[in-house]
């Protein structure tokens, strides 16, 4: 998500908003409450390549992911990210719903997807998989 999605979703953000920046209506968290709503990173969701992702529950208890980026990612991309999935809403892309950038933390939290990956549909481990027309509708949703 991070690297395709993000690539994309920037060059429509550019051609349709032509805005180049601009976080004001997510919210910036606080590292200790992230740290606390996600019992100090102890549930690990999943892994992508610019870091680890945790589950977590925030004060009002909603459930949370949270990407705890590998300083690698850089600032650079971790702006991208915030800046452009941060501007659209869309009923099929996560909402992203803050950030952090404390000292040399970067972390960003989106809604919890409870149903887990799409690759994990599309490559199953057991026999069971979607079928053709569910892709199809899928690669629709995508597009
Ligand atoms: N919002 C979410 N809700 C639930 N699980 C999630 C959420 N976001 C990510 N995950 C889990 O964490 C894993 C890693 O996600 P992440 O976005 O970091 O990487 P990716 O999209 O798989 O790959 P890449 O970082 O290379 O783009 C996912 O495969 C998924 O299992």
């Amino acid at each position: 998500m991070f690297n395709v999605t993000s690539g994309i979703i920037w060059n429509i953000r550019r051609k349709m908003f032509n805005v180049t920046s601009g976080v004001g209506f997510l919210v910036s968290f606080k590292y200790r409450l992230l740290q606390r709503a996600t019992k100090n990173f102890s549930e690990e969701l999943g892994k992508g390549g610019f870091g680890s992702v945790f589950k977590g529950t925030m004060p009002d208890s909603s459930i949370v992911a949270v990407k705890r980026l590998m300083c690698s990612a850089g600032e650079k991309q971790f702006r991208s990210e915030v800046n452009t999935i941060g501007i659209i809403q869309h009923v099929n892309l996560i909402r992203l719903r803050g950030f952090c950038a404390q000292g040399s933390e970067r972390l960003l939290v989106y809604e919890y997807m409870p149903n887990g990956s799409l690759s994990s549909y599309l490559f199953p481990r057991d026999s069971t998989s979607l079928n053709w027309n569910m892709r199809y509708q899928i690669a629709l949703g995508i597009a």
